[in-house]
């Protein structure tokens, strides 16, 4: 079968049948240039059409949010979840509260999580969800009231064993334990129907802390394997939240030196880097702050740059954590001319396909966010088995696990994305979750 024809033939057809959603194309036909060679040379995956149907959500739910807020005035907004694949266990993925929300965007999102969750070894389906309500400037009471009523029509197609969601932007602790009230008190049932959840009431250790944590992993991981270390690195990093913050406090702690955080707008820099003391000060006050990175600049210093983000900084490292399609052609021809040695994805999909091109143009190791910010799913993947145990590990049992689980999903790559002594991780990563789930497809028949 021929591989060229094929991928046009496919890119054709996707164009078709989802137009006008940018981001479910982008991430589509990303995977699709390394997985259709493997497709076209297994006789099972062309018999059962496995990719086109690897490419299509198996359900996509969308409701309207209606709910008072304080001025007692109806809002209404959009919610959706989009169960991409149940092929490998529950679905499983956030959800995202994000006036940037829409359809396309949430199925990128779903796609992208069933290949990461496939490549952490648990037994999770993919899918992701949220609203286009954003919490910014709210008051408390009216994220609960939100939080509520979003909950109020999602009950009905979540549960343990059917699909478990959790945090993502603008989607924390907080909202968790107003949507997880709300689940509970409709159900009158106490358990894993959402990860993420606060320690006092069936949270993991190590869950807040394991996306931002399992990407150093990772990148220690990627280092070792060239012959590299950490030790005086300059990492920049983007954005200001969870995955930020944690991937920052980590770098700090195993000897790198963080010289970059930055909001959707403004970008803080620090020549000499980042104190341990500075970051651990935003983790602990970022939710009580109105715009952390402003007040991180207030109490620590640091250079403010006005209408900017890290990537035209000298770098050695950089983790992308903010957003999807924040790295563009421009921004990745100005670190690589800056002599950036390695690129991984905090954030999913932070990078365009464009500047994609450029980094693998240029050959330094890239790891994309499948494989590198999958830490995060990955505890909650334990936080569902402590839930349905009733048993709690200790915070070390857990940060060892997720080690383990980032070496693991490391190898893969490895094993998988190895041609003439360079590791493509990439490819690795898109190659090894295909056909994780390819197989579980084959085996469970039209
Ligand atoms: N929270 C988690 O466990 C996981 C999150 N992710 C991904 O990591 C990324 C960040 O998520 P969280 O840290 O959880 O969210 P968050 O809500 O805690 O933080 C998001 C941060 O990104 C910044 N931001 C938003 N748009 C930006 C832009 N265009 N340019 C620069 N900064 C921007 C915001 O100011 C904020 O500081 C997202 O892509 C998310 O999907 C991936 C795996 C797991
Ligand atoms: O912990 C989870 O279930 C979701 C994590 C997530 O949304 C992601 O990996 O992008």
């Amino acid at each position: 079968m021929d591989e060229e024809s094929t991928l046009n033939e496919f890119k054709t057809w996707i164009d078709e049948r989802h137009p006008s959603q940018p981001e479910y194309l982008q991430a589509t036909k990303e995977i699709a240039k390394d997985v259709i060679p493997i497709f076209c040379n297994n006789e099972s995956y062309r018999r059962l059409n496995v990719f086109k149907r690897l490419c299509e959500p198996e359900r996509i739910i969308h409701f309207s949010v209606h709910w008072l807020n304080d001025a007692n005035e109806v809002e209404i907004h959009n919610g959706w979840r989009i169960q991409h694949s149940g092929l490998i266990g529950p679905y499983k993925g956030g959800l995202r509260f994000h006036p940037s929300v829409n359809e396309s965007v949430l199925k990128f999102l779903a796609f992208e999580q069933s290949f990461k969750n496939a490549l952490t070894g648990i037994p999770i389906g993919g899918a992701k969800g949220g609203s286009d309500f954003n919490p910014k400037g709210r008051s408390e009471t009216e994220v609960m009231r939100f939080c509520q009523a979003f909950m109020g029509e999602l009950q009905r197609h979540i549960g343990p064993h059917t699909d478990v969601p959790a945090g993502d932007i603008n989607v924390g602790s907080r909202e968790i334990g107003f949507l997880y009230g709300e689940y509970r008190k409709i159900h009158n049932r106490f358990g894993g129907s959402l990860t993420g959840k606060d320690i006092s009431f069936g949270g993991s250790h190590v869950r807040t802390e394991a996306t931002g944590f399992g990407l150093i992993y990772m990148l220690r991981a990627v280092l070792k394997q060239h012959k590299d270390e950490i030790k005086n690195k300059r990492i920049g990093i983007s954005g200001a939240g969870n995955v930020a913050l944690h991937a920052a406090l980590k770098s700090v702690q195993v000897g790198g030196q963080v010289i970059s955080l930055s909001n959707s707008r403004d970008c803080l820099i620090k020549e000499e880097g980042f104190s341990e003391s500075a970051i651990s000060w935003a983790i602990k006050n970022k939710a009580e702050s109105d715009n952390i990175l402003i007040d991180l600049c207030e109490h620590h210093g640091g250079d403010w740059h006005k209408d900017a983000t890290p990537w035209q900084q000298p770098m050695d490292i950089a983790l992308p954590c903010a957003t999807q399609n924040e790295l563009d052609k421009d921004a990745a021809a100005a670190l690589l001319s800056n002599g950036c040695k390695y690129i991984l994805e905090g954030a999913n999909m932070p990078c365009t396909n464009e500047a994609l091109d450029l980094i693998e143009e240029k050959g330094i190791p890239f790891v994309p966010g499948k494989a590198s910010n999958a830490g995060g799913v990955a505890i909650s993947g334990l936080e569902m088995s402590q839930n349905a145990t009733f048993k709690r590990a200790t915070y070390k049992k857990i940060d060892d696990a997720l080690q383990d689980i980032m070496l693991n999903i490391h190898q893969q790559c490895v094993e998988a994305g190895t041609a003439d002594g360079r590791v493509n991780y990439a490819k690795g990563a898109n190659i090894a979750a295909f056909r994780r789930l390819a197989d579980a497809m084959v085996a469970q028949g039209v």
